[in-house]
């Protein structure tokens, strides 16, 4: 991606954080998941969270919205320690949208209502709809089950539900896994339509190459607890093989980039 990435204050903040998971039978400190993690992800930038699996990159987005509580370090959000932000206004500052997509009881509109009532706001069936229709799912859904649709569905609304709420953070987990390379794309286009104009910051966690390429203007490759990359897209060596590190050649130490 070629756009240029906004000189703003910075959206998330990780300072040499670390976070521990007590291994099966232990009692003591535990494995480190993130092993002295520092970065910067500015106002208004997308940067990919890339890495092999069980390397941290969702613990890394819980670790913002204080689903999980940092051992070491520090993380900040909107220039604040997240340990200061009340848990709610966190999670309406920074919204997650999981991989699963859980679904609230009730209609897919029930969904899309549900985070704007709890601020106080009401959604029309009108806007609603036009919401479906803008990451084509069809506005009939509005009165379906929520807990009916397919996988690839309910990422969309999923995604939705937590833009209704207009975050100055999206953290996206593998939220286009169970969608066709069109619904992705249009998917894709709905989130950069909002960086550009909102100045949405996103962390997108992601294991295609194409998407963090077309979507990202940053990546940050995690591996074993630790930075390995953090600069521009075109810097980065994506691993021939998933489970294999970044690429050498290209790779610049973590840190050296982007100005982070
Ligand atoms: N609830 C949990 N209890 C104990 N260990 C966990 C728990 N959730 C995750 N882990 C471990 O923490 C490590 C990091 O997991 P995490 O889900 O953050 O990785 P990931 O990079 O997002 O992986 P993937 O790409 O497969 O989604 C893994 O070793 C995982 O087994």
């Amino acid at each position: 991606m070629n756009r240029p990435v906004p000189a703003t204050h910075a959206a998330v903040e990780f300072v040499d954080v670390v976070f521990r998971r007590p291994a099966a039978g232990e009692r003591g400190n535990g494995v480190a998941v993130l092993d002295g993690v520092s970065f910067t992800l500015n106002r208004g930038e997308v940067l990919a969270i890339v890495g092999p699996s069980g390397a941290g990159k969702t613990t890394l987005l819980h670790l913002v919205n204080r689903l999980l509580e940092a051992d070491g370090g520090e993380v900040r959000v909107g220039g604040r320690r997240v340990r200061d932000w009340p848990p709610p206004a966190l999670r309406r500052h920074a919204g997650l949208v999981f991989q699963s997509a859980p679904m609230l009881p009730g209609t897919v509109f029930d969904n899309l209502e549900a985070p704007l009532r709890l601020a106080g706001r009401a959604l029309s069936r009108a806007e609603a709809a036009r919401w479906l229709e803008a990451v084509e799912l069809d506005p009939a859904l509005l009165e379906q089950d929520a807990a009916t649709l397919s996988s690839g569905q309910k990422q969309r609304v999923a995604l939705l539900r937590t833009l209704a709420t207009e975050p100055a953070v999206l953290l996206v987990d593998e939220v286009t896994s169970a969608l066709d390379m069109a619904s992705a794309r249009v998917v894709e286009s709905l989130v950069l339509d909002r960086v550009r104009t909102r100045g949405l910051s996103v962390l997108w966690v992601t294991h295609d190459e194409a998407q963090a390429r077309r979507v990202a203007h940053r990546v940050l490759h995690l591996e074993g607890g630790r930075v390995r990359y953090l600069g521009p897209v075109d810097g980065y060596r994506w691993p021939a093989h998933p489970t294999d590190g970044p690429g050498k050649v290209a790779c610049r130490p973590a840190g050296e980039g982007g100005g982070s």
